[in-house]
C-alpha cells in the first residue's frame, strides 16, 4: 500500500485564496495513523485555513483531501457526519457554550451524535472530564469560573466526548504559563497514549515540538515545505526555519530536550 493509502489525513493539490490573497497553493501533507504531527509556520502562514478546510468548515478552491478513508470535500451527509462523528476539535479559545455547565458542554456531541440515556451520557461525560485532568467539581461550573488552562481542559473533555480517532488542536498551549504549558503537553501526550488518537496540532511553542511531536510540518510559501521529525526539520535550510529553530527560543528547546 502506499503512504497516502496508509494517511488518516491525506491533503493534496490543496488550494485556498482570499480574493487576491494566496494562501495555499498545491499543498500536500499526510498525516499517520497513531501520530502527534506538529503544524507551525509564521503568522498568516495558513495555519487555521489548512485545518478549517480539514474539517470541511472552509472550502478550497482546489485540492483533495481523505480523513479516515471518506472525502472530506464531499457534500454527501454520510461522509461529512461520519467524520465529524470520529473527530474532536480543540478551537484557540476552546469555544464552550457559556451558558452551559462544563458537563452540559461536553454532553453537547453527545447528544447530537447519540442515543445514550441521559444517565450514561453524564456518566461518559464525568470521565472524560477526569481525563482531561479536571476536578469532577469543575462539572458543575460556567466557563467564565474557570482558569484559561481550565478552560482549555473542558475543551479537550468536550473533544474527546465521542471517542475519536483524529484530535485536532490549535494552539493548546497558547496564553498558559511554561509550567501549565508543560502540564498541559503531558496531557496530551497521555490522552493520546491511552486512547491511540491521531493528534494534529497547531502550535508556535517550541517546547512543544520537542517534547511530544513525532513529526513537525512546516507551512511557509503557501505550501508545506517539510514534514519530517523535529532534529530533521530544524537542519532545513530555509530562511524561517532556520530562524525559528536557531534563534535563542529554538536553541533553548532543543537543549532542554538535550538535558533530558
Ligand atoms: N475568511 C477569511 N477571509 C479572508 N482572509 C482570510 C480568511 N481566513 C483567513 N484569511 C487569511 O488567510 C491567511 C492565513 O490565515 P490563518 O489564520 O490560517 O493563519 P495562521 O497561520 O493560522 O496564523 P496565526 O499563527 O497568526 O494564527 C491570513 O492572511 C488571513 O488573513
Amino acid at each position: 500500500m502506499s503512504a497516502a493509502a496508509d494517511a488518516i489525513i491525506s491533503v493534496e493539490g490543496l488550494v485556498n485564496r482570499f480574493g487576491a490573497d494566496s494562501v495555499h497553493e498545491n499543498l500536500a501533507l499526510e498525516v499517520r495513523p497513531g501520530e502527534i504531527i506538529g503544524v507551525v509556520g509564521g503568522s498568516g502562514s495558513g495555519k487555521s485555513v489548512l485545518m478549517r478546510s480539514i474539517l470541511a468548515l472552509q472550502r478550497p478552491q482546489a485540492g483533495r483531501i481523505r480523513v479516515l478513508g471518506r472525502d472530506a470535500l464531499s457534500f454527501d451527509p454520510d461522509s461529512r457526519r461520519f467524520i465529524e462523528r470520529n473527530t474532536g476539535v480543540l478551537f484557540q479559545n476552546a469555544a464552550l457554550f457559556s451558558s452551559l455547565t462544563v458537563l452540559e458542554n461536553v454532553m453537547v456531541p453527545m447528544k447530537e451524535h447519540s442515543a445514550l440515556p441521559e444517565r450514561v451520557m453524564r456518566d461518559l461525560a464525568m470521565m472524560k472530564i477526569r481525563l482531561a485532568g479536571l476536578e469532577p467539581e469543575a462539572a458543575l461550573k460556567l466557563p467564565a469560573e474557570l482558569s484559561g488552562g481550565m478552560r482549555k481542559r473542558a475543551g479537550i473533555a468536550r473533544a474527546l466526548a465521542l471517542d475519536p480517532a483524529l484530535l485536532f488542536l490549535d494552539e493548546p498551549t497558547a496564553g498558559l504559563d511554561p509550567i501549565g504549558a508543560a502540564a498541559f503537553d503531558r496531557l496530551i501526550l497521555s490522552i493520546q497514549k491511552a486512547l491511540g488518537l491521531t493528534v494534529f496540532l497547531i502550535t508556535h511553542d517550541l517546547d512543544t515540538l520537542y517534547t511530544i511531536c513525532d513529526r513537525v510540518a512546516v507551512l511557509a510559501d503557501r505550501t508545506v515545505l517539510v514534514n519530517a521529525p523535529v532534529d530533521e526539520v530544524a537542519g532545513v535550510a530555509h530562511p524561517w526555519i532556520q530562524e525559528y529553530f536557531k534563534g535563542p527560543r529554538g536553541r533553548a528547546a532543543h537543549d532542554a530536550q538535550e538535558s533530558r
